[in-house]
């Protein structure tokens, strides 16, 4: 039996038409990205293709690094010839290789956000712009969007004349492209235009990769914009050997750019694609997918097809209207320890979804309070930190001395005594002479009234330029060590001994391991290829599968992803679906929050549970928000109450989710009320002074049992552990005979 014939006749079709353009078209957890898999090793095992001649695109480096397993699985030796990577490594790749043909350096580095908005204030700065008119954010989006469609600051202003405020945005992209170029760095939107323009100003070069990557594959082709779409098009002119997967239903990121009209526009530019269209779900009980079809029904517009699987029905989805976001969290938390200490289930089988990054928190608090373990995914990013920044700007700087941002984060931390004032002036003679500020800090003698300051930045520059040659000697992890030595970095924190400054330490620490990970995975490890991996790192990669704990994060990064339970917090109108989406008043905008409630939806294999809070604190002010239409659009026999109450601790708010429950819960039409099922409790088989066993505390002596709403509270004397208040149905005491 070959391996193929694990896939179904239309997988199987999909594998084995290999020549001229392909797509395929089918809904959430229908075996795409498995199809793209087995079609790499079938071209490399059956047609003979060389593993370098293939290129498989995915949305997320864990994605990547996902498939990537898969493929070396599959294939065994050979596999890591193929690439596997984003759009935005791949290009970075190609571009570390070309780059100078654009008049860059090849050691460019590549800037995140924080590092653009560094660049836009002083765009704005110099053009004398009220933020208040152009907030940094808006001038960066405005720019951002005019890069996924490939349109230069030159083009921009040609299209906006005669609107003064696009005019003006105009300049400031210019101005914001100039500083970029000159500092040596590109964003992540010009990682893939400037591949764009390489392969359009020298056809010799993308001849080069056309031959390469005779078969290219990408998943997630739902979300591609513009620019990834045309340098799709242009590497697959040639050959084209193009296969496509994607779910329009899946669309979620219209705000970054990603276009459905590429899946039409696919058909029209290679009017020969054979469509296949996958129909079996193979990822989610019947009544999980039921629901998922039956929400995005709602929407128009949309390629109609018919999801079904062979999978059993499975539990209800259960549905649960709590009192404010604690509660939410609390409920979360009880019930993730309930199923873990009496159903067997594992911390890494839990996912908890959520809108926007700030939901977390509360999560979060609720997790530490009980001990439960969880990963977060996105919100504040390890290298986001202010000293990962710190020591990662000092390695930019040896890497690459041109990239100002770098080197002004720096220059004076820790302290050495250059004021801003002298920075400023150093800019300036910079800015005058259209140097790089680290090349007039190394002239520093002849910058004009910087006095006595000019000899502390003479022993900045030495102290990098000894890194410099350094960097070329030693290994990384006794560069970075080096650094944080010969500065004072460390000692600094070291004498500052608070547990923040320790925590800091921490995650220094975490850098260096990781350092010490890239140089051993790497054959020639050098300081560039190791910034090039950290700046690529998209929050999503801080996930370990292996890890034992709960993943939290955004509905946007679980695209693609899959989990046995699934918690989908926050389903309020207003947050989601979001207020902006309601408050434009288009349908186009309700229809993307749809399409991402589906993701979610679509994530969860055997378990899904949705939630909503009556009231919810959102930036300081408390909301009050009616169930979101997106439940209402489930059928209700799909949906239950679930049986077993949640873990609350204040005895008060038990009493307050108890009336809740018998009063209100539901109470929005079109559900009915459904009483609390009587909990176990209710037929408590022990009594004060009888001997019980817990599962995981072992036997112990019944002291007391208070009566509550829905619940017994029984306080237990362990024999190992001492004295424990539990509540009776989550605590699942035997008594011992
Ligand atoms: N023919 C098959 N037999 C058994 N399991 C399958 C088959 N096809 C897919 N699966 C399994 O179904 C699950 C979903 O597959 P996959 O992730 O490839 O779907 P997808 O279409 O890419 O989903 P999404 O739209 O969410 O990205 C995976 O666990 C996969 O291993
Ligand atoms: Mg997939």
């Amino acid at each position: 039996m070959s391996r193929y014939d694990g896939l179904n006749p239309k997988q199987k079709e999909a594998v084995l038409h290999t020549e001229g353009p392909l797509l395929i078209l089918a809904g959430a957890g229908s075996g795409k990205t498995r199809v793209l898999t087995h079609r790499i090793s079938y071209l490399i095992e059956e047609k003979g293709v060389f593993p370098w001649n293939i290129l498989a695109i995915t949305f997320t480096n864990k994605a990547a690094k996902e498939m990537r397993e898969r493929v070396d699985n599959l294939i065994g030796q050979g596999g890591e010839e193929v690439w596997v990577s984003t759009f935005h490594s791949t290009c970075v790749r190609i571009l570390r290789r070309h780059i100078d043909k654009l008049g860059y350096d090849k050691s460019f580095t590549i800037y995140d956000g924080d590092d653009q908005k560094v660049v836009i204030r002083e765009v704005l700065k110099q053009l004398n712009l009220d933020t208040k008119l152009y907030p940094e954010r808006s001038v960066l989006g405005e720019i951002s969007s005019a890069k996924d469609q490939i349109k230069s600051p030159e083009q921009f202003a040609r299209e906006t004349y005669g609107d003064f405020r696009k005019e003006t945005i105009a300049k400031a992209y210019k101005l914001y492209q100039d500083k970029l170029q000159s500092n040596n760095a590109l964003d992540f939107d010009d990682l893939i235009n400037k591949t764009v323009e390489l392969f359009t100003v020298r056809p010799d070069v993308l001849e080069e990769y056309q031959d390469r990557f005779r078969y290219i594959m990408i998943d997630e082709y739902q979300d591609t914009n513009i620019a990834q779409y045309e340098l799709v098009r242009l590497l697959a002119k040639k050959y084209r050997n193009l296969c496509v997967v994607g779910d329009d239903d899946q669309s979620i990121y219209k705000f970054r750019g990603a276009n459905i009209q590429n899946i039409l526009g696919f058909e029209k530019d290679f009017n020969d694609a054979v469509v296949i269209k996958l129909e079996q779900n193979y990822r989610s009980t019947k009544n999980i997918l039921q629901a998922a079809n039956e929400v995005i029904s709602n929407n128009f517009g949309r390629k109609d097809k018919t999801l079904w699987t062979a999978n059993d029905d499975g539990e209800l989805i259960e549905f649960h209207n709590l009192y404010n976001e604690r509660e939410e969290a609390e409920f979360i938390a009880g019930r993730i320890i309930d199923q873990i200490m009496n159903h067997g289930k594992e911390y890494n089988q839990f996912a908890i979804l959520y809108r926007t990054n700030a939901q977390s928190r509360v999560i979060e608090e609720a997790f530490v309070s009980k001990n439960i373990p969880y990963k977060i995914v996105g919100g504040v990013n390890f290298y986001q930190r202010k000293e990962i920044k710190d020591v990662l700007a000092y390695l930019k700087t040896i890497n690459n001395s041109k990239d100002d941002l770098a080197v002004k984060r720096v220059i004076n931390v820790p302290k050495r005594g250059i004021g801003q004032t002298s920075i400023d002036k150093a800019n300036d003679f910079a800015m005058d002479n259209e140097i790089d500020l680290y090349a007039a800090l190394k002239n520093a003698k002849a910058i004009p009234s910087l006095s006595r300051a000019a000899l502390k930045i003479t022993d900045f520059v030495n102290l990098i330029e000894t890194f410099k040659t350094k960097a070329n000697h030693i290994p990384l992890v006794e560069l970075i060590e080096d650094v944080l030595n010969v500065t004072g970095y460390i000692k600094e924190l070291r004498i500052e001994n608070t547990p923040e400054a320790q925590a800091r330490i921490e995650n220094i620490d975490e850098l260096i391991s990781k350092a010490a990970g890239y140089e051993e995975s790497n054959e020639e490890p050098t300081l560039n290829g190791f910034l090039e991996e950290v700046s690529l790192v998209a929050d999503i990669d801080s996930m370990d599968a292996n890890a034992n704990s709960v993943i939290l994060m955004t509905l946007h990064s679980a695209k693609g992803l899959e989990f046995p339970n699934v918690f989908l917090s926050g389903m309020e109108e207003g947050l989601f679906p979001s207020y902006m989406s309601l408050s434009s008043g288009l349908d186009e905008d309700l229809e993307e929050e749809r399409r991402l409630c589906y993701v979610g939806i679509t994530r969860a294999e055997e378990k899904l549970c949705i939630l909503c809070a009556k009231s919810r604190m959102i930036r300081g002010q408390t909301q009050y928000n009616s169930v979101s239409r997106f439940i209402k659009e489930i059928p209700k026999e799909l949906l239950k109450e679930s049986s077993s109450g949640p873990a609350v601790t204040d005895p008060l708010a038990k009493v307050k989710e108890y009336s809740k429950r018998n009063n209100t819960f539901f109470n929005s039409k079109p559900y009915e009320t459904k009483k609390m099922p009587v909990s176990n409790s209710a037929t408590l088989d022990f009594q004060v002074g009888d001997v019980v066993k817990h599962l995981k505390f072992g036997p112990g002596e019944i002291i007391e049992i208070e009566p509550g709403g829905a619940d017994y509270q029984v306080t237990v004397n362990f024999t190992k552990v001492g004295v424990k208040k539990l509540f009776a149905s989550l605590a699942k005491l035997k008594k011992v005979e």
